[in-house]
């Protein structure tokens, strides 16, 4: 039985609490590394994973008398996410510096973009889903801004009993900070907006999305409401680095605020931390603990201007991104909007299936992706990339389906054998005797002898002419898989004198 959920989007995305309904709002400062070799002010190298202090120039270390320049190449990146989120560009924009004391910060400031980021206004449509009945919803997430900003170093606690060392590397790394606008309703909306950012910064090739290696993070605001009542007071839980912890983050956060609510109480704006352990969220600092950044223009660095023309020469070499891939694969190839959805959803399984249909049944190909490929890899715990079977090999399967050389249920041991040894696929064919029997002698053959073995099921089948299926089903496992479905089938029906 399939349950069918009957509530309204609206009220979907409400949670109970003791005392009746709430919603929840939440906006996202997703902190996006950008794809560059150099960093934002310094031609230090950006390479995951080298040795504690190893990238670091005086830049990066604020030695005095060092000055920032600004490197081209994180302008670009910014300027072309800014296309990609749908964005304002803005011909002017202004570093400024937001002062505050940390050890791992030697300049004493961050440098970062305030009252004139270099992007303005944008939108994401984000598919949310699939629900109970497999549909997906489509939202429209706003986008406030983004700006580009360095990166701070890290503190290490845990290498020391009584001192704390300080790793640069990161110090200086060009961030894109993209801030939304408060639109999404609850963890899932929300898990689906970061997952859609990191496919378009991906498919842009701005950013690598490697949340592991901490190259996309973010800070999750939360705040709960009677429904369409006013805001509530948003806390802000910071640096989240797995979409899965920023789902537990809102939903832990959420029935926090709620009980403090319910309760009488009231809701501090504060900095919280999500704890992965336990789950939970806690106090970092409080409002009147916080920052007074003193913002200010960085007196070492011009206003950042660039033309139209500029913005124009970007615009043209954008690659497709995944919302107007998905409407073509739709469109071009009649894919479901289901199948389209998947296959979009990350660029490197995109780009496998575009070589796959190149030339064939757009649909035999997404069902091939979809459900032999990506099952296997999912089974074998494999991303694409590690693919055994190349978009070479799978075409030649479906082709070979296609001309009728193989049945479709021998395609999927071929497919087997491709994934587990290798090879050309047409050759296996030959090799391994896969070949599909269409010779009606042969055929026929094996017909007659299941035919004259149960004479009984003969008498049944010509009172029931659906049991013609199970004289199909013996035919096709006396030959293997090989014979011919349809030519199988129009025999038996022939000579059990059956329509
Ligand atoms: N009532 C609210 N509930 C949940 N989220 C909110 C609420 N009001 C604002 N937000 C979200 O909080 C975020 C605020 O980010 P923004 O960068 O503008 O400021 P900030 O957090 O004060 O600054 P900083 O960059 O120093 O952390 C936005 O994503 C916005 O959508
Ligand atoms: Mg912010
Ligand atoms: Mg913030």
């Amino acid at each position: 039985m399939t349950l069918i959920d009957t509530r309204t989007p609206e009220a979907k995305r409400l949670i109970s609490g003791a005392t009746g309904d709430w919603e929840i709002i939440i906006g996202l400062e997703v902190h996006a590394q950008v794809t560059s070799q150099a960093k934002l002010f310094s031609g230090a190298s950006t390479a995951f994973g080298a040795p504690p202090n190893a990238n670091v120039s005086l830049v990066d270390a604020a030695m005095p008398g060092m000055l920032p320049v600004i490197n081209e190449e994180c302008v670009k990146q910014a300027i072309r996410t800014g296309l990609g989120l749908k964005a304002e560009i803005n011909h002017k924009s202004v570093f400024d510096r937001k002062n505050y004391f940390y050890p791992d910060l030697p300049q004493g400031y961050q440098i970062s973009q305030f009252k004139q980021p270099i992007v303005g206004e944008g939108k994401v449509i984000v598919s949310v889903g699939p629900d109970r009945q497999g549909e997906f919803e489509d939202i429209e997430v706003g986008i406030e801004r983004l700006h580009l900003e360095q990166d701070a170093g890290k503190s290490m606690h845990d290498q020391h009993a009584t001192m704390s060392y300080v790793d640069l590397n990161r110090s200086g790394v060009a961030l894109m900070e993209i801030v939304s606008k408060p639109d999404m309703r609850s963890a899932d909306e929300a898990k689906a907006y970061v997952t859609k950012l990191r496919t378009i910064v991906r498919y842009l090739g701005t950013c690598d999305g490697n949340m592991d290696e901490g190259s996309l993070r973010a800070d999750v605001n939360v705040s709960v409401r009677r429904p369409g009542g006013e805001f509530g007071t948003r806390c802000e839980i910071k640096n989240v680095n797995s979409i899965r912890f920023i789902g537990q983050a809102i939903d832990y956060e959420a029935r926090r605020q709620i009980a403090i609510l319910e309760d009488g109480g009231k809701i501090d704006q504060e900095t919280r931390l999500f704890d992965p352990n336990k789950g939970e969220t806690r106090s970092m600092r409080s409002k009147e603990e916080a920052h007074d950044y003193r913002y200010f223009p960085d007196p070492d660095l011009l206003p950042l201007e660039f033309d139209q023309a500029y913005v124009d020469a970007l615009a043209k070499d954008l690659p497709e991104l995944p919302d107007a891939k998905k409407a073509r694969l739709i469109s071009s190839l009649g894919l479901s909007t289901y199948d389209a959805s998947i296959l979009v959803s990350e660029k490197a399984v995109a780009e496998y299936f575009e070589k796959v249909a190149a030339g064939r049944d757009g649909k035999l190909a997404a069902n091939w992706v979809i459900n032999d490929l990506l099952g296997a890899l999912n089974k074998a715990g494999k991303g694409i990339e590690n693919a055994p079977v190349s978009p070479d090999q799978l075409g030649a399967v479906i082709d070979l389906i296609k001309e009728g050389t193989i049945s479709g249920k021998i395609a999927k041991d071929l497919f087997e054998v491709v994934w587990s040894e290798g090879g050309d696929p047409r050759q296996l064919v030959e090799s391994r005797g896969m070949k599909q029997v269409t010779d009606t002698g042969a055929i026929e053959k094996a017909v007659d002898e299941v035919i004259s073995a149960n004479p009984d099921k003969v008498e049944q089948a010509r009172a029931k002419p659906t049991m013609a299926g199970w004289f199909v089903g013996q035919v096709m496992k006396a030959t293997g898989g090989k014979a011919n479905p349809q030519a199988v089938n129009d025999l038996v029906k022939a000579k059990l004198g059956i329509e």
